[in-house]
């Protein structure tokens, strides 16, 4: 029982001491919102919060407002971030940028492309000082909205071992709108997952970060808003599709992978990985185990289980924990009500029906 909730026995004092409550949590939920907004602008430049003035705004899932910023939902600091990055990124060939919308499976292709393009200097096999045991994959392949341009820092990353692996939540359209990115040969690798999955993800996710003063967010608010597009980086249809057609205009440049083929034959979908990175495994690798070996090291069960994923942050504001939750396909049916499969499924149809792009719903 909150505190503020005294026991009475008149009805009177009883309903005056509901109406109080009601006052005093509804004060606190507005000075929550107006601390959150104070606390979003806090490090925001003056051209930036000028920005903001002129875009649409809507609730945001666990922050006061999400904008509407080159075609995509986001926060106040990522605007600023993508803005740096825009005009400030100097791409190499070499480069290589995963790319997902959240929730999707990000944590899990940071991991299997570190190790794979990082096998000859980190060996897998029965290392045990291999980095991903001691670091968290966010800790090792950073964003480019999040540790690098955010606060509109300019990062020097011209000494960063290469290849340089980097990563982004930022939609196709956005990403090459940076000139340097648009003209190299950096390879992209974009990780996608079932929307169903990916909607309880994000779900779970924002309920345990958000503030407790604020109330609770409830499934069904969430999927409203989700269904109308409203979630960090969404639209997500119009993100998938964006990197979708990309990977079937440039299948050597783009490459897109499903959470739910990965969950299903690693194996085949790991020598793919590397076969486009242009670090195939040889055949003694394979005869070795090293695909297999790759695999173990990052899956969910043996990366739940490290003290560096129980502890610390990796990304501001989210405890590394928060980033394994059950790592399986198929979790949304024990949520989802027959009209919102319903609803979804229309949503998915008219999106992406026709584009090729399709997705399993339950892993077998
Ligand atoms: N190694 C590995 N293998 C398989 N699945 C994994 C792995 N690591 C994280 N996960 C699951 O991925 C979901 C989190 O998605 P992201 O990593 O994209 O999150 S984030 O955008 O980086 O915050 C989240 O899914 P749910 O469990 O369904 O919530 C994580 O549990």
């Amino acid at each position: 029982m909150p505190s503020s909730v005294t026991t009475t026995t008149t009805t009177t004092t009883a309903t005056t001491s509901v109406v109080v409550n009601h006052f005093t949590k509804s004060s606190q939920i507005l000075a929550t919102g107006r601390r959150g907004e104070d606390e979003e602008a806090k490090d925001l430049s003056d051209e930036c919060k000028e920005l903001l003035l002129s875009l649409p705004k809507e609730k945001g899932w666990r922050t006061p407002y999400l904008y509407k910023f080159q075609g995509f939902w986001c926060q106040p600091k990522e605007i600023q971030a993508i803005i740096s990055f825009q005009n400030h990124f100097q791409a190499k060939d070499s480069d290589v940028i995963l790319a997902s919308i959240p929730k999707s499976g990000t944590t899990w292709l940071k991991a299997l492309t570190f190790a794979i393009v990082n096998r000859k200097s980190f060996p897998i096999v029965s290392n045990k000082n291999h980095p991903l045991l001691a670091s968290n994959p966010h800790d090792l392949v950073s964003f480019f909205e999040y540790k690098l341009y955010e606060n509109n820092q300019i990062p020097d990353l011209s000494n960063f071992p290469e290849p340089r692996v980097f990563a982004t939540h930022i939609p196709f359209a956005s990403l090459n709108m940076q000139e340097s990115v648009q003209k190299s040969n950096a390879k992209v690798i974009y990780i996608c997952r079932n929307p169903f999955d990916t909607f309880m993800s994000s779900w779970h996710f924002v309920s345990k970060l958000r503030p407790e003063s604020l109330p609770t967010f409830s499934l069904e608010e969430a999927f409203r808003m989700y269904c109308d597009g409203i979630i960090g980086f969404g639209p997500f249809w119009e993100h998938m599709l964006g990197y979708w057609d990309e990977s079937l205009k440039r299948p050597d440049k783009v490459l897109f992978l499903k959470y739910e083929d990965l969950k299903e034959d690693i194996v085949s979908n790991l020598k793919n990985l590397a076969s486009f990175l242009g670090v195939p495994f040889s055949v003694e690798e394979e005869t070795g185990g090293v695909i297999q070996e790759i695999a173990k090291l990052c899956s969910f069960e043996e990366m739940k289980k490290l003290e560096v994923n129980k502890t610390g942050r990796s990304i501001k504001n989210f405890e590394n924990k928060y980033l394994f939750r059950r790592g399986e396909g198929g979790d949304w049916v024990n949520y989802f009500s027959s009209s919102m499969v319903k609803q979804l499924s229309q949503i998915m149809d008219q999106n992406l029906g026709g584009s090729g792009l399709s997705f399993k719903l339950h892993l077998s």
